[in-house]
């Protein structure tokens, strides 16, 4: 059912600092600060030739990144994200193996819609979804 790897995705506590440091010493092609309100995320995409790298930053009172902020003060990997061809065919075949999927599809940073599995489901890994 999955297929590419879209994105990994790292939360950090300093974004400016983060992309900085991927522009120059990692020579990355790190894009702009997108905010995500319906997400509580501000993004920034780095392209890859082979996947692209996320960076999280926390937007308004409730991110649902503060929590794993707070636990990793240094940042951490935060979540992987799966491409799937049908969202809803994912969510039910999910739904019927028992699996926690986290509040309702949504539409994601690449304007594709997307959805959560919770990492204690996953091996600790918190797996997005996205349509493609
Ligand atoms: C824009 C979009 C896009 O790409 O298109 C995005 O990516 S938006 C990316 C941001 N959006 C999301 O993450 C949405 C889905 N996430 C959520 O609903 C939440 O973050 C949860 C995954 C449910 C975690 O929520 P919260 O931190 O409040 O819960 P909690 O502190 O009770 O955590 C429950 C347990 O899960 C662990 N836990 C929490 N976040 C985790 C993570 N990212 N990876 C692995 N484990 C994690 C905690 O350490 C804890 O384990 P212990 O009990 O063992 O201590
Ligand atoms: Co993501």
């Amino acid at each position: 059912m999955i297929g590419r790897l879209n994105h990994v995705a790292i939360a950090v506590p300093d974004l400016e600092a983060a992309c900085a440091q991927y522009r120059g010493a990692l020579g990355a092609n790190v894009g702009e600060p997108q905010d995500e309100p319906d997400h509580g995320v501000t993004v920034v995409f780095i392209e890859l030739p082979n996947t692209k790298i996320e960076f999280l930053y926390p937007l308004g009172d409730n991110s649902p990144i503060a929590g794993f902020l707070e636990k990793n003060p240094a940042g951490g990997i935060h979540h992987i994200c799966y491409e799937v061809d049908d969202i809803e065919v994912a969510r039910d075949k999910l739904l019927a193996e028992g699996a926690r999927v986290l509040g309702d599809i949504k539409i994601g940073a690449h304007n594709k819609p997307v959805l959560f599995l919770h990492p204690k489901d996953f091996n600790g890994c918190l797996v997005e979804l996205e349509q493609v």
